[in-house]
């Protein structure tokens, strides 16, 4: 390789911090200070879209000049290592020595804390059988969750969701709950509520477009909103308290039932419901279907099973609503969905970069893997879904990119939200 490509990425690197500090003095805001504590207000800047991405930009052409001149070796053992990190990082988050993490106030901080203390514990354990998995011949090639490295070496033969169910692993469900807030931390707050946005960001010659989730306003008084798998109900909160109009059901598991968010009840408009979303749902009205970080977990045969339920207590005007990552190629994806779903192709990074942007997008692959671990399923690609909902009764018609910084390096977990509308294309 000439050395051409290394300037390539340094030209792209220098106009990006050009375009961040712009941005700052615009905003009044500053980049990070390693030698100062972590604050809240260090990550303000981010807040601007234009410096959210200048921030990727830098880091992605940055990680990427390494990955190029770095010796192999040094790469190699970076990644074999890596075990190393995670269990001092465990012993000083279990044993309190993370205070860092708890500057924000418990609110913050303890949904972050747990989402890592879960990844340390039942992840990592899961995680250190995938050989076993893929050296066997009947499991390697399996789609059962019960055939999952958590379920054979970890959950001792019982799923991640009935391990959970036994009194005592009450300690770990807990964490789960409380970890599913801490999910949040990588999105912007209120996810749910960015609608009305749709902001147009040009840098270094690139545009980047970002797009309402769902005009809440405009949805009339008493439509019911189900939020199948909703945990203990932290998503629709702030739903619930900016948008009274509407009549929020929460379901899962009884189990999870029983750790029903207390502010969601005070709140009076959410009410929580024992319900299997493998069973059919009760008959009634229902404005919208909304699944979040459940299609997830199962592979594709036990989505089908999900979404047709759903589709079978729908009306020809339910809409299903569903936030999931949306994994996207490294290399230039060149589908054209033009007039068929609408803001279906993701942002791609600007070359020489990887169009998926490489190093600092690693959260949908890394969940990719854990879904992998613990319930043999995967993150999708957009294809994936259009084909999933397809079998299911349901036709996507829009991705909408969550706002304002979609991109940011933790962020990029992307939580794209499709829409889907009962068509005629039910079977
Ligand atoms: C990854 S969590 C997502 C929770 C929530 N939607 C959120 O984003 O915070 C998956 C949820 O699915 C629930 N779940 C698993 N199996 C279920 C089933 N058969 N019926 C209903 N909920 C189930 C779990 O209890 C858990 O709360």
């Amino acid at each position: 390789m000439t050395l051409s490509k290394l300037h390539d990425l340094l030209n792209l690197l220098t106009n990006a911090v050009t375009q961040l500090e712009e941005a700052c003095t615009k905003n009044g805001t500053s980049i990070p200070d390693l030698d100062k504590p972590f604050n809240t207000s260090s990550e303000d800047f981010r807040k601007d879209p234009t410096a959210a991405l200048a921030a990727n930009i830098i880091g992605a052409a940055a990680l990427h000049i390494c990955a190029i001149i770095n010796p192999p070796q040094i790469s190699l053992f970076d990644i074999a290592s890596g075990t190393q990190k995670s269990a001092a990082f465990r012993i000083c988050l279990e044993s309190n020595v993370a205070e860092i993490l708890q500057e924000a106030g418990p609110q913050n901080t303890s949904g972050l804390a747990a989402l890592l203390s879960f990844q340390l514990d039942e992840a990592s354990k899961a995680l250190a059988h995938m050989w076993e998995v893929f050296s066997d011949p009947t499991t390697v090639k399996s789609n059962e969750p019960s055939q999952s490295a958590f379920t054979k070496f970890v959950g001792r033969g019982k799923t991640l969701w009935e391990y959970y169910d036994d009194p005592e692993q009450d300690f770990r469900r807990h964490r789960f709950n409380i970890g599913m807030h801490g999910v949040q931390r990588f999105q912007p707050e209120n996810i749910i509520l960015s609608s009305e946005f749709a902001i147009n960001v040009l840098i270094n010659d690139y545009l980047f477009r970002y797009d309402p989730v769902y005009d809440w306003k405009a949805v009339p008084a008493g439509s019911a909103l189900v939020d199948v798998g909703g945990g203990v109900g932290t998503t629709q909160l702030c739903l619930a308290k900016e948008f009274p109009q509407l009549k929020i059901i929460i379901q899962d598991r009884s189990h999870v039932w029983r750790e029903k968010d207390p502010d969601a009840l005070e709140s009076g408009r959410v009410s929580f419901e024992a319900q299997d979303f493998f069973e059919p749902q009760p008959q009634r009205d229902v404005s919208f279907f909304f699944l979040k970080q459940i299609l997830h977990d199962w592979p594709d045969e036990y989505c089908i099973k999900i979404l047709t339920q759903l589709r079978k207590a729908a009306s020809p005007n339910t809409k299903l609503l569903s936030m999931d990552t949306v994994i996207q190629h490294a290399c230039h994806d060149n589908s054209d969905f033009t007039g068929v779903i609408n803001g279906a192709m993701p942002d791609e990074a600007p070359f020489p970069l990887l169009a998926n942007w490489g190093a600092v997008n690693p959260m949908g692959y890394r969940a990719d893997m854990i879904m992998l671990a613990f319930f043999n399923s995967r993150e999708r690609t957009l294809r994936d879904a259009i084909s999933l909902f397809e079998k299911s009764g349901w036709r996507l018609t829009e991705r909408c990119l969550e706002a304002p910084d979609p991109l940011r390096g933790v962020q990029c977990q992307v939580k794209a939200h499709w829409r889907y509308n009962c068509g005629q294309t039910y079977m």
